[in-house]
């Protein structure tokens, strides 16, 4: 059994220490506030992932415990760097579940864990899988990553069950290109079914959004085989198919009319892809990606939607 810190109350951060619990570890999950360490133990479970109850064995609280073998950071991509320069974690590996590209810096998340906390042994989770899913304990799997093979394993025996597989790689940036992209695409998927242009065109967008994803990894230093894993084939297929992805219904409730301010005012959840999609498109510099420039704009409210839809169908017509 070991110590596994979750930093991040969120529902990921939830099912992650839920997981780790299953998984036979002792588990302190962090929460930002006093007032959410409260909450959590007050009603046995997070108002985050409503209806799963956390274990007792789960210790709460807001600040780090005084150790750990392993920091799990799941703190969403734009308030990484504040969590990270707020509770300074002591020296160790470091797993990053944040999926997203940092405004301003135009960073992975590893690093801004890099630029904040030094050198270390970092590690990315990501794959397809929703919280509430994982909470449940139903089958799924993931994808670790990171250059340093300890912490894979760390992080595999942190995570692994017979319900929840880690497959791991020495590709972070792949997995974290696939992480972030598959936010932005899913919300063009659902623009796509929102606005009523039908299955063909969504099986299009995510075929085409994969080779952005290709393109985007072999440019910045990752491989293409890793968007056609878990991280980006996979999420992809999770997030641009139903409605319990938030980048997904995000886009299809923009697809149906409704303007970007009043959706996000209905909902506390992060959604990642709209501050990301333009972080993207500018780290991507002169890399094509014409499905993630098109979000970016329309986010931005750059474009319309008909202006989006049209520049993207009349681009030169070219070889697969
Ligand atoms: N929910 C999922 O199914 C899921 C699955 C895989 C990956 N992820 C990724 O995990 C990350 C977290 O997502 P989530 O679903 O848990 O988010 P969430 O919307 O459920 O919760 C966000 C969490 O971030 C915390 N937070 C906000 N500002 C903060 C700050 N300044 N400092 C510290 N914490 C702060 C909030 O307190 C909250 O606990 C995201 O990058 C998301 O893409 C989510
Ligand atoms: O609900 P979404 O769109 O943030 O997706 C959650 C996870 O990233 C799915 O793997």
């Amino acid at each position: 059994m070991s110590k596994v810190t979750v930093v991040g109350a969120g529902a990921w951060g939830t099912a992650l220490a839920i997981q780790a619990v299953r998984a036979g570890h002792s588990v302190t999950l962090v929460a930002r506030t006093a007032e959410a360490v409260a909450a959590i133990a007050r009603n046995h479970e997070n108002g985050r992932l409503p209806g799963v109850r956390l274990p007792d064995s789960v210790t709460v609280m807001d600040q780090l415990p005084d150790a750990s073998d392993l920091l799990v950071w799941v703190v969403p991509t734009q308030h990484l760097r504040t969590s990270l320069l707020k509770l300074r974690p002591p020296a160790g590996g470091i797993v990053i579940c944040a999926k997203g590209v940092e405004v301003g810096t135009h960073m992975l998340p590893l690093e801004v864990a890099g630029d904040v906390t030094g050198d270390r042994p970092l590690a990315v989770l990501s794959g397809p899988n929703f919280a509430h899913e994982i909470a449940a304990g139903l089958p799924a799997a993931t994808v670790v990553a990171s250059v340093n093979a300890d912490l894979r394993e760390q992080v595999r025996v942190a995570f692994g069950t017979s319900t929840f597989r880690l497959y791991g790689n020495d590709d972070p940036i792949g997995a974290q290109l696939g992480g972030a992209a598959k936010n932005v695409i899913a919300i063009a998927a659902g623009v796509v079914i929102g606005a009523g242009l039908g299955e063909n065109a969504r099986a299009a967008l995510v075929t085409r959004g994969l080779s952005e994803l290709c393109r985007l990894a072999v440019a910045l230093g990752g491989r293409a085989e890793a968007m056609t894993g878990l991280s980006g084939l996979g999420d992809l297929m999770l997030t641009c198919t139903g409605m319990s992805s938030r980048n997904f219904s995000l886009g299809h409730a923009l697809g149906q009319g409704r303007s970007l301010e009043a959706i996000l005012a209905g909902r506390t959840a992060v959604t990642e892809g709209v501050a990301t999609a333009a972080a993207l498109v500018a780290r991507a510099g002169k890399v094509e990606l014409p499905i993630c420039q098109a979000v970016a704009e329309f986010l931005s409210g750059r474009k319309t939607l008909d202006q989006s839809i049209s520049e993207l169908m009349s681009r030169p017509q070219r070889d697969e």
